[in-house]
């Protein structure tokens, strides 16, 4: 068996660890320039230096602004609760049900296919107003989808927002994509309150739920409210720092009438309030204080120590109600303005990308005289074509101003300017930093950054993971015009989605993140295009490596007759510095190979890491070096020397142990207690690694490892040994030696097609 050491192991699991199902902006570089580790205090001294130099119209401005996402787990009523927003802050007139019987559908959920599975598969930003304190307030809001396969839409999301409202279900409480979710908001240093939803429903335990919250997603968490009644008999909420009652009345909850506690909830209040605070105590030096000298906080300081809690990532204030039953949504609102915070307070960072070979980390300034810097974060085809959602972080965009692209340097007229109401729009003339907006006629790709031109700054480097499955597909039709529109259109849409036709099987290759993601496209193509397609089986994206070393000497020769070719190429194969990455290098003295003919080896290299020799999957990890050499006079051209490294390739990785590798996945279980004992038998026969396992009172989670080429049918057999009541969420690990046995099966079925 062949082995791996541990460094190349580690090698290919260092650096950055994608969610596969997602994760297109999630890159590399992108974690160094964006996703610190410090600590928000660390943050906030550079902060504070920033908002110095702030102007006094800026400060106002942003301090009115908020970028909220909406992240929850599958079916937790997130669209149900934007939709309220919507609808509270003017936005919309009517509700809308979610697989409503007035057949209109939920605003946000704007594609037909939306609509019609009920589920959120696009995000959709949405601009909104809220008045507070005699202030209105701007909410840049975006409803993202809660299916795992979309997390790219997530984390496109959360990378462009400043502060999240985490749904959660009353009664099902933290659920496994809550704590993918939850992850996400981590990595991408997101503040969020939670809202607790279908308290109406039998069964709603809000406190449950926020014990959940504090020990499955490790963040203290804390009751701001409690509720009054209870299921069908849901009529409000106590706000319990100003002890005030807030019910929900008038047709569609729009009234909110504020009263006294009532008498049989003033101890559940007291109660509460007490937590708050000694949970705050916990969290923040000043209430700490306080605590210790057994002074009870004022409103205000309770209420400033929540925002700085918050904003600082180390607390989560949580609010309950029902969307459905429209109770409780305003004071979301209000505790979004409250405790989320304001672009200014967040710090952002790109990358100066004047020198490709450093990129430096550089602070962006939400000013809005500052040079422009704007990140596009999604894509849509529109009625008016190419629809681009763009996040302004630094300066100002104007209708009929030029903007650079800073991939291609080419410059763009911002022809129009709107802000969105999921599929309506407003125009505008311009938009400041700090906010959201999309824009027309703008050629480019999801996670492209563009300037004014007198800065080269990126917001994420153009990096995209590699997709981990694929599929063959066939138009049933004989539409082929709009079959490669859809793919198109797709394809620039979501980066991780990929086309590609394949020469040998002379069949058009989809790839992307997981079985869904790549199942939907289908549905897409069908419902958009009216395009129905066959589908081939999904198939794993296998990579190749070495586990070896060797030296390699190969003469590419062909002198007899016509013009000749010449070309020897020597050195060595070995496994590279950066396993994520292959390595080209050269050394030769005396000048044996000239610099035409080493060019011509590098492309050599290229076109043999593209398609390895084992099983045609793309290599990784390898580092090829070539120190001498040989050259005809007459007969070496470049031609010759690029067919010499292919062959040196070749002849020294099959010489180096070659390996091929399979996508490893982390994996996380959840289900009622009852079930573990199946769960475990599963997972063992399925040659997973349990890492952790975590009881609580009524379900358990489990964290494992496990090749995603065993994960195929999971979904179903967990719902057959959970009686539908498992769930799991999938995330990419990081590329694993497969088995003796796969390998050799994958070798003879290349072989074989080879032979064909
Ligand atoms: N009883 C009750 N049902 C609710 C409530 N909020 C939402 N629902 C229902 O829960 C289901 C899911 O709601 P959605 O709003 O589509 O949930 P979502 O989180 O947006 O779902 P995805 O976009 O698919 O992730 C729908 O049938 C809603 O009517 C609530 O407060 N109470």
């Amino acid at each position: 068996m062949v082995t791996l050491t541990k460094s190349f192991v580690a090698s290919l699991s260092r650096g950055y660890k994608l969610p596969v199902f997602g994760g297109a902006l999630a890159s590399k570089r992108f974690f160094q320039s964006s996703m610190t580790n410090s600590t928000y205090e660390e943050e906030k001294v550079v902060i504070d230096k920033i908002n110095a130099t702030l102007k006094p119209e800026d400060v106002a401005r942003l301090g009115k602004t908020r970028n909220i996402g909406i992240s929850a787990h599958i079916d937790s009523g997130k669209t149900t609760f934007t939709e309220r927003v919507l609808y509270y802050t003017g936005r919309i007139k009517a509700i809308h049900e979610v697989r409503g019987r007035d057949n209109v559908g939920a605003k946000m959920d704007s594609m037909d296919l939306e609509r019609e599975k009920g589920i959120t598969i696009q995000s959709a930003a949405t601009y909104c107003s809220w008045d507070k304190d005699n202030d209105s307030y701007h909410f840049n809001l975006i409803d993202t989808p809660g299916h795992i396969d979309f997390t790219i839409e997530v984390e496109r999301a959360l990378r462009v927002l400043d502060g999240a409202v985490l749904v959660v279900c009353a009664v099902s409480g933290v659920q496994s994509q809550t704590v993918t979710v939850d992850r996400q908001m981590r990595r991408y240093n997101v503040p969020r309150v939670t809202f607790i939803n279908k308290m109406d429903r039998m069964g709603a335990d809000p406190f449950k739920a926020i014990d959940q919250i504090n020990k499955k997603l490790k963040i203290p968490a804390a009751a701001i409210q409690v509720p009054i009644g209870a299921e069908s008999e849901l009529k409000g909420v106590v706000n319990i720092i100003d002890r005030v009652a807030l019910y929900n009345e008038g047709k569609q909850g729009e009234i909110l009438r504020a009263a006294t506690v009532p008498e049989d909830l003033k101890d559940l209040v007291e109660e509460k309030r007490a937590l708050l605070v000694e949970t705050l105590a916990d969290v923040d030096d000043e209430i700490a204080e306080l605590y210790i000298e057994e002074k009870e906080p004022s409103v205000d300081q309770i209420k400033a120590a929540i925002r700085r809690a918050t904003i600082a990532r180390k607390f989560t204030p949580v609010l309950m109600g029902s969307a459905l039953a429209n109770t409780g949504i305003q004071p979301v609102l209000d505790a979004v303005v409250d405790y989320l915070p304001n672009p200014s307070e967040i710090l952002n960072k790109g990358l100066d990308v004047s020198d490709p070979e450093i990129e430096k980390p550089v602070e962006l300034i939400p000013s809005s005289s500052e040079p422009l810097v704007a990140l596009a974060f999604k894509l849509e085809d529109g009625k008016y074509g190419q629809l681009t959602y763009l996040r302004v972080y630094q300066g100002k965009l104007k209708k009929g101003g030029y903007i650079y692209n800073i991939k291609d340097k080419k410059k763009i007229k911002v022809a129009r300017l709107v802000r969105m109401n999921s599929d309506e729009m407003e125009e505008i003339d311009e938009i400041n930093s700090g906010e959201i907006c999309a824009t027309f006629g703008i050629n480019c790709s999801s996670g492209d950054t563009f300037t004014d031109g007198s800065v080269e700054v990126a917001m994420s480097s153009m990096f995209v993971p590699d997709p981990v499955i694929s599929l063959s597909i066939q138009p049933s039709t004989k539409d082929t015009i709009n079959f490669s529109k859809a793919m198109n259109r797709f394809q620039k849409e979501d980066p991780t989605f990929r086309v590609k036709f394949d020469a040998e099987s002379k069949e058009t290759v989809i790839s992307g993140m997981g079985e869904l993601h790549l199942e939907i496209y289908v549905e897409r193509m069908k419902r958009e295009y009216n395009v129905s397609c066959t589908t081939g089986k999904p198939q794993v994206a296998y990579r190749e490596s070495i586990a070896g070393s060797t030296e390699f000497d190969y003469t590419h020769k062909k002198q007899s007759g016509g013009a000749g070719q010449f070309g020897r190429v020597i050195g060595n194969m070995a496994l590279a510095t950066d396993g994520e990455k292959n390595e080209f290098e050269t050394q030769i003295v005396g000048g044996k190979i000239s610099d035409k003919f080493l060019a011509a080896c590098a492309k050599g290299f290229e076109e043999s890491c593209m398609k390895g020799p084992l099983t045609g999957h793309k290599v990784l990890g390898v580092k090829m070096l070539i120190n001498d050499g040989q050259t005809h006079v007459v007969d070496s051209n470049e031609y010759a020397f690029k067919a010499a490294t292919i062959g040196a390739f070749k002849q020294a990785f099959n010489n180096a142990n070659p390996v091929v590798l399979e996508p490893i996945m982390n994996v996380t279980v959840t289900a009622p207690n009852e079930f573990q004992g199946g769960v475990i038998g599963l997972l063992n026969k399925l040659g997973a690694m349990v890492n952790d396992t975590e009881n609580n009172s009524d379900d358990f989670t489990i964290l494992a490892e496990c090749s995603l080429n065993s994960m195929f049918g999971f979904a179903t057999s967990l719902r057959a040994s959970t009686q539908g009541k498992g769930e799991f969420s999938l995330e990419f690990k990081n590329y694993s030696p497969c088995p003796p046995h796969l390998q050799k099966q994958l070798i003879e079925e290349y072989n074989k097609k080879q032979k064909k």
